[in-house]
């Protein structure tokens, strides 16, 4: 068995990241040619739903067999096409999402990702230069035409998964009233809430550009959207009463903070007294990587663009008199921030408790963390006699025996379901101060059986009575009988001995949830 959930910076991992990792790295753009390649030529749509030899997907391509055949044969591993004896046959992710006409295709969204990397080469140069390069001056209007199409449509394939999670945070409430969607792109935000809650009145807020775009692809939905063309970086000037709830989604990231600051005003003005805002976006504190290299993406694909800390955003709306709970992190690579003059209303939103929690312990700086049933912990009868024989700690503080016998631990993880793995590192005080930290949070946000046991000898007080109780003191997981390499590697992370005095140390502490 496998943790539930992963909460990590990166893939970085100090004590195995070698020579493989840097090789990785560089190579990672052979990645995306294969999946360019493969969706440009429409393979999986050409496979749809039919089981294709060697000979037929080469014909049909008029390609080089043995060419192919290498192509096809990477495809596979990477999980995209199965292969069963000489057929070849989309896998289950590629049927649900690399098929065209398939509701959830995200084709679109790829190829976009391959226009964006020409300015990527540029990243040196834009480093020194400190912003974006290259700007193609004065597009005719036909090829500006079809490259926002293609723009809208690959917006749209992100924003069709995306939108399904988002509205299942407000599920059972009653949003009703005027949603302004600014920077609709294709409307898929406005469709999906319009779904949910159909008494609301979308109206949708970008270019003339894009808005003629968007009218033609959303003509059955005359009736229930109303358009408004304009530039967001102006003053927002609407006919209509304030608005019940605002939805800003993926359009911070593409502006500077003076920009972002004076949307976010525009967006106090024009917000309902008991409306809501709804921010959807990359945020540093959330997926850390992914939000890093967007940030760099913004930095060389548009004129100022950047992405985030969640923390300013939400410090921004509260100058504006706006209350928030935060960051909800959506379980992709964005994350929400939901806000409201009423803080009443904050609390009918739905948001995952545990994944909330991870965020907010991530923010106390440890290096990963991972959701896991309790029963994926596992135990050694060893580990108490390594503290008895072999430990200069033994009997000191709340060391074995003052710790808790195996036979208890075991006991007191069946209380519990579920246990969040939190990943540190030395000074052991620090680490052992993050973990009482991160137990006080939980307690805070209502997982009130909350207990956590940490890593190593207790390093709070010079001075301890090992018999008495101590408020801040917590039992180590090994010094409790908890077999800590074993877990760890279950949960397929690493764990190696100490064997130099240089080597990386990984400090493990468990944070137990009812
Ligand atoms: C990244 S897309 C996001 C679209 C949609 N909200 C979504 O999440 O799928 C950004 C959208 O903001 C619009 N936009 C960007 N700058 C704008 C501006 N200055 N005024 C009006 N709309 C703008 C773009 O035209 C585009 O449709």
């Amino acid at each position: 068995m496998q943790g539930l959930v992963k909460m990590l910076n990166s893939f970085y991992d100090p004590q195995k990241s070698g020579v493989q990792y840097l090789e990785d790295l560089a190579c990672a753009y052979w990645n995306s040619q294969v999946i360019f390649t493969a969706v440009e030529l429409e393979l999986f749509t050409y496979i749809g739903t039919e089981q294709r030899t060697l000979t037929e997907i080469s014909k049909h391509y008029t390609s080089d067999e043995n060419a192919m055949q290498r192509f096809l044969n990477t495809l596979t591993i990477l999980g995209l096409l199965v292969k069963y004896g000489e057929y070849y046959y989309n896998s289950q992710l590629a049927s649900e999402y690399l098929i065209k006409d398939k509701e959830m295709y995200q084709g679109d969204s790829i190829l976009w990702r391959k226009e964006l990397y020409s300015n990527w080469q540029d990243l040196k140069d834009t480093l020194i230069h400190g912003k974006r390069l290259n700007y193609i001056p004065d597009e005719k209007e036909e090829i500006l035409k079809q490259k926002t199409k293609k723009y809208i449509k690959a917006m749209d394939c992100i924003a069709k998964s995306k939108a399904k999670e988002i509205v299942k945070h407000f599920e059972g409430l009653n949003l009703e009233g005027n949603l302004l969607d600014v920077g609709a792109g294709s409307g898929a935000f406005s469709l999906a809430f319009l779904h949910e809650f159909p008494s609301m009145r979308p109206t949708l807020f970008d270019l003339s550009s894009v808005i003629d775009i968007t009218k033609e692809n959303l003509e059955g939905y005359q009736c229930k959207i109303s358009y408004h063309q304009g530039n967001i970086l102006e003053d927002w000037n609407f006919k209509t009463e304030k608005f019940n709830v605002i939805l800003l989604s993926n359009i911070l990231h593409a502006y500077s903070e003076k920009e972002v600051e004076h949307i976010l005003n525009q967006v106090a003005k024009w917000s309902d007294a008991n409306g809501m805002i709804i921010i959807h976006d990359f945020f540093m504190e959330h997926h850390s990587l992914k939000a890093g290299l967007s940030d760099l993406n913004m930095m060389v694909n548009t004129y100022n663009g950047k992405v985030f800390e969640g923390d300013w955003v939400c410090k921004t709306l509260r100058s504006l008199g706006f209350y928030d709970e935060g960051l909800i992190p959506l379980k992709s690579d964005t994350a929400l921030i939901i806000a409201s003059r009423k803080k009443e209303l904050l609390k009918e939103i739905h948001r995952e408790p545990k994944q909330y929690l991870m965020l907010k312990l991530k923010a106390l700086g440890f290096k990963n963390i991972q959701l896991l049933s309790s029963d994926e912990v596992c135990f050694t009868e060893s580990a108490e006699v390594k503290c008895q024989f072999g430990c200069e700690h033994y009997g000191l503080g709340k060391c074995p025996p003052n710790s808790l016998p195996i036979e208890k631990t075991k006991k007191l993880l069946k209380e519990f379901k579920y246990g969040l793995l939190l990943e540190g590192e030395p000074p052991t005080k620090d680490f052992q101060l993050k973990i009482i930290a991160a137990e006080k949070e939980a307690y805070q946000q209502g997982f009130y059986k909350a207990f956590s046991l940490w890593a190593g000898p207790c390093s709070l007080c010079h001075q301890c009575k090992p018999q008495s109780s101590c408020p801040k003191a917590r039992p180590s997981m090994e010094g409790s009988g908890i077999d800590v390499f074993e877990t760890v590697k279950n949960l397929k992370e690493t764990l190696e001995p100490v064997k130099n005095k240089n080597d990386y140390v990984k400090y493990f502490g468990l944070l137990l949830l009812e």
